[in-house]
């Protein structure tokens, strides 16, 4: 048995949002002084925009130095970047476009739209992005993200990796494509679970009560464990924190710490 992951518990959208903001900042502070850079992959959902709140809402006396930050998709749907089912144009319209000049400027690593037509292709290309930012493959066994800000489907889904799918037992590849996702639009790109395991940090954000009967599957049953948000708990354990509110956690049994980090 490992360290568990971390489990906060917010009454409400405010309080959750500063202490994302905290856990992000520090986040980047510690990849900024490693290597002077800060590697985010950032799933669609809900999560755009409670990340917008947490780092261009909240006040505090702390700087988001996007100039250091290097934004990836840790899913997309295989769509035009100006598409509504655009991963790319919901983090661009809830954040991008609203950073204030003196916060710098995010470098932005999206899909290759050239390859709509060809999901094997495009995820191969952005597998390549990766090697290009990341170190040559043969060198590095896996990317290592500084941060993996990541959703939560309520079937336990994360990224674009879904219960069940063979996706999951992908050993190999950092990115892969699924033509067949439950959740529309079916073509998409997705990084390979040990890829999304293996992050310095890894976020979780869920919230309200349609995620309650998940997370007391993921977080007090065996089976629960099973699914792709159980799997990267018991891969990443204590590197991972999850951000829900009360409803969210609603009849979990897992200790959670409740009101702050
Ligand atoms: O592109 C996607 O579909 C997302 O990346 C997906 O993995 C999302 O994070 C979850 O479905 C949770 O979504 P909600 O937060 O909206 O429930």
């Amino acid at each position: 048995m490992g360290k568990p992951p971390n489990l906060y518990a917010f009454e409400g959208a405010d309080d959750l949002a500063s202490n994302l903001r905290a856990y992000v900042i520090d986040a980047q502070n510690s990849a900024v002084d490693r290597h002077g850079v800060f590697r985010v992959a950032v799933s669609g959902g809900s999560l755009p925009k409670i990340l917008a709140k947490a780092l261009l809402e909240v006040k505090d006396d702390r700087k988001v130095n996007f100039d250091k930050w290097e934004v990836f998709f840790a899913d997309e749907r295989a769509v035009p970047l100006d598409h509504e089912d655009s991963n790319y144009r919901l983090v661009k319209e809830e954040i991008l476009d609203k950073i204030p000049a003196e916060l710098g400027k995010p470098t932005v690593y999206p899909i290759d739209v050239k390859y709509l037509d060809d999901i094997q292709e495009m995820a191969d290309q952005y597998e390549q992005t990766l090697v290009g930012v990341f170190a040559a493959r043969d060198s590095v066994k896996l990317p290592m993200f500084d941060l993996l800000l990541l959703g939560c489907g309520p079937d336990g889904h994360t990224c674009s990796l879904f219960p069940g799918s063979p996706l999951l037992r992908e050993t190999d590849a950092w990115v892969l494509p699924i033509s067949d996702s439950p959740k529309p639009p079916p073509k998409r790109i997705t990084l390979s679970l040990p890829v999304a395991s293996h992050g310095i940090k890894i976020a979780f954000v869920a919230t309200g009560a349609g995620k309650k009967d998940v997370m007391k599957q993921i977080f007090d049953t065996e089976e629960g464990r099973q699914l792709p948000c159980g799997l990267i708990n018991t891969y990443a354990q204590d590197r991972v924190s999850w951000f829900v509110d009360f409803p969210a956690i609603e009849g979990v049994s897992f200790p959670s710490r409740r009101g702050s980090l």
